[in-house]
C-alpha cells in the first residue's frame, strides 16, 4: 500500500530502523550498465553520506540500519582496489554510531571470497542473539561455518533475521569445496525442472549466476528460528540481498530456490505466521508485492541507479499492527499492515473460507 506523507503521522513507534541497498561504490565514471541503465558511480558514496546524515538527524535515530548488500561494485576488483573501496565505504559508515547490519550480495563475492568476508567488517553476525531453544553452531567470527545468517531482537515483540541468499552460489566458494559442488548440482537439477516452467523463460530466467539461494542447512535453521518466533509471538522481518517473490522484482533477480524459501516462511498449516516482511535489494529498479499469505516483499531501489538529485533509502517505523516505510528519493512511502495471525489448524486452507481470511491475492 502506498501512502501520502500526511497519512504517515502516527504515535511513537516501538522502534525505527534504516534500510539501504546496492550502493555499489566505485571510483569509475558514471555510465550505462550491461542492462543499458545509467549507473551513478560518482554519486553513490555521496548518496550513502546523505542517508547517514539524515539518519543521524532523526530523533529518535534509527536503532540500526539494514545494509542490503552490494556495497562496493565489481569494477573495484578489475581496478585492483577492492580493499581500498571497502575501506572508503566503511569509513563513511563510521560517521554514525547507529549499528549497521551488513548483508552480502553478488558484488561482495565478485570482490572477495567468503573467508575474507567472514573476517571483514562486513561480517556483523557478532551482533546475533543466541536462543537456547534452537541449536546454533557458530565459528570464531560469530558466523555459521557454512553460511552467513543470524538473527537479533531489537524489541520484545520483534525479531530480524538476516539471510544469506548466496549460500547456494558459484561465487565466493572454492572450486574444490562441497558448497561449490552442491551449488553446481542444484543449478543443474533446477534447470532441468525449469524447462517445463513457462514462467521462467527467455529474459525472465532466474537460474543465472548472479542470483543464488539458501542451502538446505540454512533452510532448516530458518525453520527452527521461525518456530521459536511463533512460540514467542514475535513478528519477524527477514532481509536478504536477492528477492524471493517473482512479483516483487522487475528483472531476472530472484533466488534460485525461491519456492523452497517461500514454503518455509509462508507455511499454510498454522506455524510460521510470524513473518511480516522480506526486504531485498539486487533489483535496482525496486519492487513490491504482498503475497497470498499477507507477507510484504519490499525490494529497495538501488542507490547506484539513483540520479544526482535523488537517492534510495528509507526509515521503517515499527508499530503494534503495521510498519511504515518512509522512503527517500526513489523509494516510496508505504504503510505495511501485518498479516493476521491464525490459530493453529485454522480452516484457512486453499479452497476454504474463514472469517479471519483476509482474501489477499
Ligand atoms: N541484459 C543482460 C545484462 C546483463 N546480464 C548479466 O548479468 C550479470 C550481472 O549483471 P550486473 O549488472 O553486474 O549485476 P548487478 O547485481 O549489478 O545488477 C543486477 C540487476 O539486474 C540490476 O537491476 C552479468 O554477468 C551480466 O553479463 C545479462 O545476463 N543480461
Amino acid at each position: 500500500m502506498e501512502e501520502t506523507a500526511e497519512f504517515l503521522q502516527e504515535a511513537d513507534p516501538y522502534f525505527s530502523f534504516g534500510v539501504i541497498g546496492d550502493v555499489q561504490y566505485s571510483p569509475k565514471p558514471n555510465g550505462l550498465s550491461s542492462w543499458r541503465v545509467m549507473r551513478y558511480f560518482q554519486q553513490s558514496l555521496l548518496h550513502l553520506q546523505q542517508a547517514i546524515e539524515e539518519w543521524n538527524r532523526e530523533d529518535p535515530s534509527p536503532k540500526f540500519v539494514l545494509q542490503l548488500g552490494d556495497i562496493i561494485d565489481t569494477s573495484n576488483r578489475k581496478l585492483g582496489r577492492s580493499v581500498e573501496a571497502l575501506e572508503t565505504v566503511l569509513k563513511e559508515i563510521e560517521q554514525t554510531s547507529i549499528p549497521f547490519h551488513h548483508i552480502w550480495g553478488n558484488h561482495e563475492l565478485y570482490n572477495f571470497n567468503r573467508d575474507f568476508l567472514k573476517r571483514s567488517k562486513l561480517n556483523t553476525s557478532w551482533m546475533h542473539e543466541q536462543q537456547n531453544v534452537h541449536s546454533e553452531r557458530h565459528d570464531e567470527t560469530g558466523s555459521h561455518p557454512d553460511y552467513y545468517a543470524y538473527h537479533f531482537s531489537p524489541h520484545s515483540k520483534f525479531r530480524i533475521i538476516v539471510v544469506d541468499t548466496y549460500d547456494l552460489s558459484i561465487f565466493g566458494r572454492k572450486k574444490d569445496s562441497q558448497g561449490y559442488q552442491d551449488s553446481l548440482d542444484f543449478l543443474e537439477k533446477a534447470e532441468e525442472g525449469e524447462q517445463n516452467d513457462n514462467f521462467h523463460v527467455g529474459s525472465n530466467r532466474h537460474l543465472v549466476e548472479f542470483n543464488g539461494g539458501l542451502g538446505s542447512k540454512q533452510l532448516s535453521w530458518l525453520d527452527e528460528v521461525l518456530t521459536y518466533c511463533d512460540q514467542q509471538n514475535e513478528r519477524v522481518i527477514i532481509a536478504g540481498h536477492v528477492p524471493i517473490h517473482p512479483e516483487a522484482k522487475r528483472t531476472p533477480c530472484l533466488a534460485w530456490n525461491y519456492k523452497d524459501i517461500l514454503q518455509v516462511i509462508q507455511s499454510v498449516f498454522g506455524s510460521h505466521q510470524s513473518v511480516v516482511c522480506y526486504f531485498a535489494g539486487h533489483d535496482h529498479s525496486g519492487g513490491y508485492h504482498q503475497d497470498s499469505h499477507g507477507i510484504h516483499h519490499v525490494t529497495m531501489e538501488g542507490v547506484i541507479e539513483s540520479p544526482p538529485d535523488s537517492n534510495a533509502f528509507g526509515t521503517v517505523d515499527i508499530y503494534e499492527d503495521r510498519m511504515v516505510l518512509r522512503g527517500r528519493g526513489r523509494v516510496k512511502n508505504r504503510v505495511l499492515i501485518y498479516r493476521e495471525m491464525h490459530p493453529s489448524f485454522c480452516c484457512c486452507l486453499p479452497g476454504l473460507t474463514c472469517e479471519k481470511n483476509t482474501n489477499l491475492k
